[in-house]
């Protein structure tokens, strides 16, 4: 340290108060960054890096922003998840002896970010810290920005911890070490980066002095010392009191529909699966509001579809009553389209960094709501009524702000001209001494003009010498003499001063000063008194974000011709031409297919559902869930009419191969989803699974799906979807009372395939798969030799009469291979197995419920080659010893007992298997 020089000494000292942010650390009008944080920002920012003296010797990394311009280089790191601590000079250099004092003002971080691009213009920024204590995981979510705080608990359990953070897509999570560990890996948020903090100080006085000790005494242990720790860090972060957090609003878990993380992506709630784009998701197709805050509420809702038949009903009736009523609804958006981000403003008058624009803002805003308080007074609706009745206009809040503020306010708060003339006596007196001091130079430059007859000589200003009398060069002789005093020679021109343009400067400067001081101060009283009144506002807003999502679901329901569901205590889901309302919005007129839906308690409860691929089997079951969904938030819903039940959660999984996390295969993911859903779903969730099994072979997928169909059926007592290609599934129709065979209507034609989108009672005859191949133009050559190897597989069929594997076998290359061996046991797959170390091993197993012609138990291996070249099974030599290890594997697979096994032990169990087959 001794090495460096004092500033260095100093920016080292403060840096250490920020390691894992970079310093700007302000040097005059400059913030620098200094040693690696110089090196990387330089890099980040693509700026220029430099070195500085820095004592002991070597140069020292350098490199900077400009005062005036850095939030825009801040905004740049934060949103590549970088914090930024800023460093301010605490005293004014010019009039310190010595060091100026240099201090952290405020750690800016990616989830703690009020201002700049940074913010997307509608949607929320939330931080989100997680702690454990008594078994219990505590989850506070806070957006800053908005003064958004949320806080909810539940029991240990690593599943809801990553479901609850997913709603809230976080930019930053912060606290217990161990939890963050566990959601770091995994987690599926958007598109942006997410910033990690381990962070376990906790500050119980902070808490207490924001919300009060009778708030606190209600909050559980787990939820104190979660909300301790949350506010901890902020205090520790922003410096300064947190004004727009006036209410920490808790809530239980159960209280909505469970939506995990899947199940909301898969459904594109509010972003497509392909792009992550908001375009194409549910939430951009009923997105209608006009208000920022009424966007946010709205993603909130779709976020957590309510369980309480009452609310819904509420939200419901009110939206019926809006949908009748097009004028009015025009009316209502035309007020909402003039309110500005209420919350944003009010969030930045709290936080203290609100500008005379935001005031303006704000009393433009507050200027339509008596508008739109009559509005709702008059609507039909009682529940537009008694948010209307119990709106605070705000008005003097507004009449202060008019009083105050000009009309057209610079950006800048430091630099004078916002505050209104009339509104302070002693401001209008400093402003018309500056303004005649200005009106006196003016003057003094017709005078001098006149008295040395030189036209071009003018007066002008400066920061460095002040107010100056400006000569050209070839004037200067002009000039009388000893009157001017020579200050400045430029290249054409002299510069100069007199003692009665000084005297005068003076005033003037004073006056300026002065003024500036007092409107700033003017300014910050104005901006305190509505900080002080916060609560108001933000309840405010919050009402006008409730008309907002009215007009905006009544408005998308009128468009789109959605009907108001009926909702039911029961357990029978009753829809009526459904229509999926996204894969609709993107058809020509008319073109979209709808459906019914029926799931009753007895039967069918569980819809199995058969058909070639294309033929709109995973639309169809997206539908069911979006219609319960919009039905539960209280939304119209996309059918002819609805009967819907309260359901708990809704369970999807649904194959695609696009969620490849965390290095798992999409296959054990399945699983583990599967584990979860047994685990947790009730008798009032909504199961669907779309292909089941499709991420490992056909006969273990469908062993597994089978299992998991009767498991929903026996145990759970679930309404489920299933979509499968394993068509030979529809046998469990006679084992399993609840569950009906259904299929996506085709007709075919000749040589042709049509997809009629039909959702009709019975199981497909066939999957179509080359037909849609050839759709998606593959090759002419591939077509055909599929075309052929079924046939060649038909064939072999038919001469085993295989009824048994009827069940297992379909078109690929892998069950022909044990088709076509002489016998599906043991010795007759040994001969295959010779002499193949470097091709590609397959096992699959199966157990058949009785080999028919033993009448005993008997589980059958199939053990299958492939060639690499051309994936097409060959028989190889028959006559060389079967390795050991390979009989050693046989005879374990024999043996064991899949189907007692749960799916996921049979699929470990499998999979171990193939391992120890890949390792020969
Ligand atoms: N009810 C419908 N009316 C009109 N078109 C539809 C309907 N359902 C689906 N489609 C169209 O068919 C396409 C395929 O639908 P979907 O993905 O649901 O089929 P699928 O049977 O699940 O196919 P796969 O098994 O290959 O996933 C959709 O992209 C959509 O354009």
């Amino acid at each position: 340290m001794a090495q460096y020089t004092p500033m260095i000494q100093q920016y080292l000292k403060v840096k250490e108060q920020a390691q894992d942010a970079f310093l700007f650390f302000r040097l005059g009008d400059f913030y620098e960054m200094f040693f690696e944080d110089a090196t990387l920002a330089a890099k980040e920012l693509e700026i220029t890096l430099t070195g500085r003296e820095g004592g002991g010797g070597e140069k020292i990394p350098m490199c900077g922003v400009p005062y005036h311009s850095a939030d825009n280089y801040i905004h740049r790191l934060i949103e590549k998840g970088y914090k930024v601590a800023i460093c301010e000079q605490m005293e004014d250099a010019a009039t310190t002896k010595g060091m100026v004092r240099r201090e952290i003002v405020r750690v800016i971080t990616p989830g703690t970010v009020m201002e700049g691009k940074t913010l997307g213009d509608k949607s929320n920024n939330y931080m989100v810290c997680l702690t454990q204590k008594n078994g219990m995981i505590a989850i506070s979510a806070c957006d800053l920005s908005t003064g958004e705080l949320y806080l909810t608990s539940a029991l240990y359990s690593e599943k809801w911890l990553k479901d609850e953070i997913g709603i809230y897509e976080p930019s930053e999570i912060l606290g217990d070490t161990a939890l963050i560990h566990t959601v770091k890996s995994e987690l599926m948020t958007g598109n942006r980066p997410v910033t990690f903090t381990d962070y376990e100080k906790n500050k119980a006085d902070l808490v207490i002095e924001q919300f009060g000790e009778t708030v606190w005494a209600r909050l559980g242990e787990e939820r104190q010392h979660c909300l301790a720790t949350l506010f901890s860090y902020l205090h520790e972060t922003q410096r300064r009191s947190l004004g727009q957090l006036t209410e920490v609003s808790t809530y239980e878990p159960d209280n909505y529909m469970i939506l995990d993380p899947f199940t909301r992506r898969n459904l594109e709630l509010v972003e497509t699966v392909r792009d992550r784009s908001k375009k194409g998701s549910l939430l951009s197709l009923i997105d209608k509001t006009e208000t920022s805050m009424g966007a946010r509420m709205l993603r909130r809702w779709i976020d957590k579809p309510l369980l309480q038949k009452n609310k819904i009903e509420e939200r419901l009736d009110a939206v019926d009553k809006l949908y009748h009523q097009f004028i009015l609804r025009q009316d209502i958006r035309e007020q909402l389209q003039e309110i500005y981000d209420l919350e944003r403003l009010v969030g930045r008058i709290a936080f203290g960094n609100a500008n005379g624009r935001d005031m303006n803002a704000l009393k433009v805003s507050l200027a339509r709501v008596p508008a739109l308080i009559e509005l709702c007074l008059n609507s039909p609706s009682e529940t537009l009524q008694k948010i209307a009745s119990s709106l605070d206009h705000c008005s003097d809040l507004k009449e202060l702000i008019e009083e105050a503020i000009v009309d057209e306010p610079p950006v800048s708060v430091r630099d004078g001209g916002m505050i209104r003339e009339g509104y302070h006596e002693h401001l209008d007196e400093l402003r018309y001494a500056s303004v005649n001091g200005k009106r006196w130079i003016a003057e003094l430059e017709a005078r001098e003009r006149e008295a040395t007859g030189i036209r071009s000589l003018k007066i002008g200003y400066n920061k460095v010498f002040g107010y100056y009398i400006e000569v050209t060069k070839s004037n200067v002789a002009s000039l009388p003499e000893g009157r001017y005093e020579r200050k400045q020679t430029l290249a054409n021109a002299e510069r100069y001063i007199t003692p009665e343009l000084k005297e005068k400067e003076t005033l003037i400067l004073e006056a300026e000063e002065k003024m500036m001081g007092l409107e700033y101060s003017l300014f910050i009283e104005l901006r305190d008194k509505l900080a002080g009144e916060i609560k108001r506002l933000q309840r405010l807003a919050e009402q006008v974000a409730e008309i907002d999502v009215y007009q905006s679901l009544a408005t998308v329901s009128a468009e789109r011709g959605f009907v108001k569901p009926v909702i039911t205590d029961a357990f029978d889901m009753k829809i009526k031409q459904g229509r999926h309302p996204v894969v609709e919005s993107v058809m020509r007129d008319g073109s979209f297919m709808a459906n019914d839906t029926l799931m009753e308690q007895e039967d069918p409860r569980i819809l199995l559902i058969t058909g070639p691929n294309m033929a709109g089997k995973s639309t169809y079951m997206r539908q069911v869930a979006l219609i319960s969904i919009l039905a539960q938030m209280g939304s119209f819903v996309p059918a002819a009419q609805a009967e819907v039940p309260i359901m708990d959660r809704i369970f999807t999984r649904i194959g695609a191969g696009d969620d490849l996390i965390g290095g798992q295969s999409t296959f054990m993911v399945e699983m583990a989803d599967i584990q979860i859903m047994t685990e947790k779903a009730t008798p009032r969730s909504l199961i669907i699974i779309d292909e089941l099994g499709r991420g490992t072979s056909t006969s273990e997928g469908m062993a597994i799906a089978q299992a998991v169909i009767e498991y929903v059926h026996d145990h759970i007592g679930c309404k489920a979807l299933v979509s499968t290609h394993f068509h030979e599934l529809s046998h469990l129709e006679e084992s399993l009372s609840s569950l009906r065979n259904y299929s996506m209507a085709v007709q075919e034609k000749e040589d042709e395939v049509q997809f009629l989108r039909k959702l009709i009672p019975g199981a497909a005859s066939s999957s179509y798969g080359i037909y849609v191949a050839r759709l998606a133009g593959l090759p002419g050559s591939i077509i055909e030799r599929a075309n052929g190897l079924i046939h060649e597989t038909m064939g072999t069929m038919d001469k085993h009469d295989h009824e048994k594997n009827a069940q297992v076998e379909s078109a690929t290359g892998r069950e022909q291979s044990a088709a076509a061996s002489e016998d599906n046991t043991y010795s007759g797959l040994s001969s295959d197995m010779q002499g193949l170390k470097a091709d590609e091993y397959v096992m699959e197993s199966k157990v058949f419920e009785k080999a028919e012609e033993s009448a005993q138990d008997t589980e059958v291996v199939q053990l299958s080659i492939f060639d690499e070249e051309d994936i097409q099974p060959k028989k190889k030599a028959a006559h060389a010893e079967i390795d050991p290890a390979v009989k050693q594997i046989i005879k374990k697979l024999k043996t064991a007992d899949l189907m007692n096994m749960t799916p996921l032990e049979a699929m470990q169990f499998v999979n171990e298997l193939k391992k120890k087959v890949n390792d020969l």
